[in-house]
């Protein structure tokens, strides 16, 4: 369990003249064992904050904290630190080499852990995290062509593990998948979460899927974040309105959203 903290956090993209500013000024705590949701339009910068925090970007200002220490910059520590946080992308198909079966992938993720244990451990480890993501062990052969995109997911979101990370990006994890599969990896993930502690920076545009999910939510805006708060809250009385904006596009936010009952 870890408490991951962007403090006053700017990024930038291009120099100069075309230089764009993707997010200004960010201020957000992901407590420790539990999940944030992080909302907004397309463009908003949710991707770029998600980005910076495993050091895809490098922040124009600011610090990013995981328990009080520094993850900005490039030393072998602060890269080992680092990894203690892990991102689950949105297209499973195109985080997965199509060439490598799936069991070699997520043993790909044990790396990160800086060990690097005995053929037996790892093949024992890969069994274990399958099981973990209910995909049969007897599979780590195949490779990502094989599975369903909602299966695949669950693989990239095994390989994640395999890192041990005591924090985890979702960067809209179900967006690319069919409806009727989206529901199994929420739970998956949900279930996950439990069972392991973790702290999750949860990011997705769909309102519904955030309520189901996370204990806290910060509404982005053009780089900037405009509302933070307990979910409920934010969602159920939203103070900025831009958020209610966000709300109003939604057809139906009365209740606690049930996937079961939707998909
Ligand atoms: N690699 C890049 N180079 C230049 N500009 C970028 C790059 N990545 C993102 N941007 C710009 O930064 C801004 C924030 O983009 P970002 O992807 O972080 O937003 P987002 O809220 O995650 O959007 P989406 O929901 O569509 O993924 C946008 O204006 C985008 O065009």
């Amino acid at each position: 369990m870890s408490t991951l903290e962007y403090a006053n956090v700017s990024v930038r993209y291009g120099h100069g003249a075309g230089a764009h500013l993707a997010v200004q000024d960010v201020d957000l705590t992901v407590r420790s064992g539990r999940v944030h949701g992080l909302v907004g339009e397309s463009g908003s910068g949710k991707s770029t904050l998600a980005a910076a925090a495993v050091g895809l970007v490098r922040p124009a200002a600011g610090t990013i904290r995981l328990d009080g220490v520094d993850i900005v910059g490039s030393s072998a520590s602060v890269r080992a630190t680092r990894r203690r946080v892990q991102m689950i992308f949105q297209d499973p198909f195109s985080a997965l080499d199509p060439r490598m079966p799936i069991g070699e992938s997520i043993a790909e993720g044990m790396r990160a852990t800086g060990r690097r244990p005995a053929r037996a451990e790892r093949t024992r480890r890969v069994k274990e995290l399958l099981e973990l993501v209910h995909i049969d062990p007897a599979r780590a052969g195949e490779p990502p062509g094989a599975f369903s995109g909602g299966q695949c997911q669950r693989v990239t979101i095994a390989r994640a593990l395999a890192a041990e990370p005591d924090v985890v990006i979702a960067d809209e994890i179900t967006s690319a998948l069919d409806v009727s599969v989206q529901g199994v990896v929420l739970n998956l993930l949900r279930e996950l979460q439990a069972e392991l502690k973790l702290t999750i920076l949860f990011i997705s545009h769909n309102l519904a899927v955030v309520r189901y999910m996370c204990d806290t939510v910060s509404v982005m805006r053009q780089g900037r974040i405009v509302e933070s708060g307990a979910t409920e809250s934010v969602l159920s009385a939203p103070s900025h309105p831009y958020t209610r904006e966000l709300l109003a596009a939604v057809p139906v936010m009365g209740e606690r959203f049930d996937w079961e009952k939707a998909t």
